[in-house]
C-alpha cells in the first residue's frame, strides 16, 4: 500500500508538480543582476556591492523552480563564468543599457557564452535593464547591437526590465518558463553535462536531439 501511494506521488509530481531548471544570470559588472536576483527572490530592492563571487538562489514562478546562479561580472571574474554553464538550461542575460561604451563589450562577452560548447542549447533571455534612465538603449536597439537575427537555431527573448522597481522581470521569467517547459515537451534537450550527459528529456524521459 505505501509503495502504491509513493508510486503514485511520484507519478503526480512527474506529470503535475514542480519542475526544476537551472539558470546562469550573467552580464557585465553593474548591469543589475544581484539587484534582479534579490528582487524576484525576496520581492525586495537590496543595496548591492559588487559581486566578487556568487550568489544562488531559488526562485519560483508558476510550477517552475528555477535555481538561479548570479555570478560577479567583473573583467577579472569573467573566466569563471565557464565553471557555472555544466548542465544549465537557461541564460539570463542582463545589459545596463545606458552603458552604450560597453555594449560591444557585453556583445562579445554574450557570444562568448552563447557559443560554449555547455550552452549552445539553452534557452536565452536578455533583460535591457535601467530603462528607467533617460537614454538607455531600447530593446530593439540592444537586438541591433547585439545582432540576435544572426542568432540561428537558439530561442532567444529580450525584456525590458528596471530591477529598481521590479518591471519586466516576470514578464522575462514568464518566457523563460514557457519556452524551457516547450522545449523540454518536445523533446529538446536544454542543458549539457560536463560528462557529454544531456538532461532535459522532458517528462516523459524520451531521448531526444535539439532541432
Ligand atoms: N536606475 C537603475 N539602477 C539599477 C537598476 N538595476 C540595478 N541598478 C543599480 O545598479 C547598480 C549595480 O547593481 P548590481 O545588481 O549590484 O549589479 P551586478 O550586475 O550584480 O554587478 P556585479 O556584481 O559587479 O557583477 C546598483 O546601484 C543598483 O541599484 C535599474 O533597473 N535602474
Ligand atoms: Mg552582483
Amino acid at each position: 500500500m505505501g509503495a502504491a501511494l509513493s508510486q503514485a506521488r511520484t507519478l503526480f509530481d512527474k506529470y503535475f508538480g514542480n519542475v526544476d531548471m537551472r539558470v546562469v544570470m550573467l552580464g557585465l559588472d553593474a548591469a543589475g543582476k544581484t539587484t534582479i536576483l534579490y528582487k524576484l527572490h525576496i520581492g525586495e530592492v537590496l543595496s548591492t556591492v559588487p559581486t566578487l563571487g556568487f550568489n544562488v538562489e531559488k526562485v519560483q514562478y508558476k510550477n517552475v523552480v528555477f535555481t538561479v546562479w548570479d555570478v560577479g561580472g567583473q573583467e577579472k571574474l569573467r573566466p569563471l563564468w565557464r565553471h557555472y554553464f555544466n548542465n544549465t538550461d537557461g541564460l539570463i542575460f542582463v545589459v545596463d543599457c545606458l552603458d552604450r561604451e560597453r555594449a560591444r563589450r557585453a556583445k562579445e562577452e554574450f557570444y562568448s557564452i552563447v557559443n560554449d560548447a555547455f550552452m549552445r542549447n539553452s534557452a536565452i533571455l536578455i533583460f535591457a535593464n535601467k530603462q528607467d534612465l533617460k537614454g538607455a538603449m531600447t530593446t530593439a536597439e540592444l537586438v541591433e547591437a547585439f545582432e540576435l537575427p544572426s542568432l540561428k537555431g537558439r530561442r532567444w527573448h529580450v525584456q525590458a526590465s528596471c530591477a529598481t522597481q521590479g518591471l519586466g522581470l516576470y514578464e522575462g521569467l514568464d518566457w523563460l518558463s514557457s519556452t524551457l517547459t516547450k522545449m523540454r515537451r518536445n523533446g529538446v534537450v536544454t542543458s549539457v553535462g560536463s560528462s557529454g550527459e544531456r538532461h532535459g528529456a522532458g517528462r516523459q524521459g524520451r531521448s531526444a536531439r535539439f532541432t
